[in-house]
């Protein structure tokens, strides 16, 4: 029997833009994932912090998901106090679910960093990867893990976990650093952000959108 595919795209959305809900949907449509949960992180064990805070990020991501069925939002790492180790929430999710082939989706420059994530031996015992291509970053060696890397889809369906899958998909040139510092100057690019994600941050003055260099709003 072929399995169910359970996707997790875990970000720190900080905000979320329309790269991420490119991929998502991207993803969803050509690998079949029978669900798809967007995950934000609480406190990024690798970054110095997010600059939006958590709740703001998640408002955002729901708002983003909202207008797709397909998607939904997993909010336990933001229920968690502590940093958010992905090991930590795929212990979980695999014994909420046993026999579901769990897919994280990532990055190219997250892979690139992976064997640097707390106990990445054991996420691979527990989940897939989907690696997604992105600008200027090449696939690192992969060689010292304990996985098969492919790029034939039809692994996820066959198995649970062990399978680091390297998708074609286009890269998209957006990024939420490039976003924040568009903010940060007083532009709000609208064409790279859902758009009530835009309101959002316009209403919340977040990012430093809507600050004067002399701090009046
Ligand atoms: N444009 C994109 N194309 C492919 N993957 C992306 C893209 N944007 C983000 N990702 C991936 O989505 C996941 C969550 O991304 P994250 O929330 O850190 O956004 P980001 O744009 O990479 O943020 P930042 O610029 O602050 O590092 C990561 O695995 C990241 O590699
Ligand atoms: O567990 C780790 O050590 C770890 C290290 C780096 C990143 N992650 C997770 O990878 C996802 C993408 O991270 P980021 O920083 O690109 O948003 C997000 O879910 C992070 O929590 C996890």
């Amino acid at each position: 029997m072929p399995l169910r595919l359970l996707g997790l795209l875990g970000g720190t959305f900080d905000p979320i833009h329309n790269g991420h809900l490119q991929m998502a949907l991207e993803l969803q449509r050509r690998l079949g994932l029978e669900e798809l949960r967007l995950l934000p992180n609480r406190l990024p064990p690798h970054k110095p912090g997010a600059h939006a805070d958590g709740e703001q990020r998640l408002a955002m991501v729901r708002q983003a998901c909202a207008p797709y069925p397909q998607l939904s939002v997993d909010d336990r790492e933001l229920r968690r106090h502590q940093p958010s180790y992905t090991v930590d929430t795929l212990e979980q999710l695999r014994q909420e679910h046993p026999d579901e082939s769990i897919c994280f989706i990532i990055g190219m420059d997250s892979l690139a960093s992976f064997d640097r994530w707390y106990l990445p031996q054991r996420i691979l015992e527990l989940a897939n990867l989907v690696v997604c291509r992105r600008h200027g970053v090449p696939a690192p060696d992969l060689g010292d893990f304990n996985a098969a890397v492919t790029t034939d889809a039809r692994a996820l369906r066959r198995h649970r976990r062990g399978q680091i899958l390297l998708t074609d998909l286009e890269p998209v040139g957006l990024s939420s650093t490039a976003i924040r510092t568009a903010l940060a100057q007083g532009q709000l690019p609208r064409d790279h952000l859902p758009p009530a994600v835009a309101d959002y941050i316009a209403a919340h003055g977040l990012y430093g959108h809507g600050v004067a260099p002399n701090g009046r709003v």
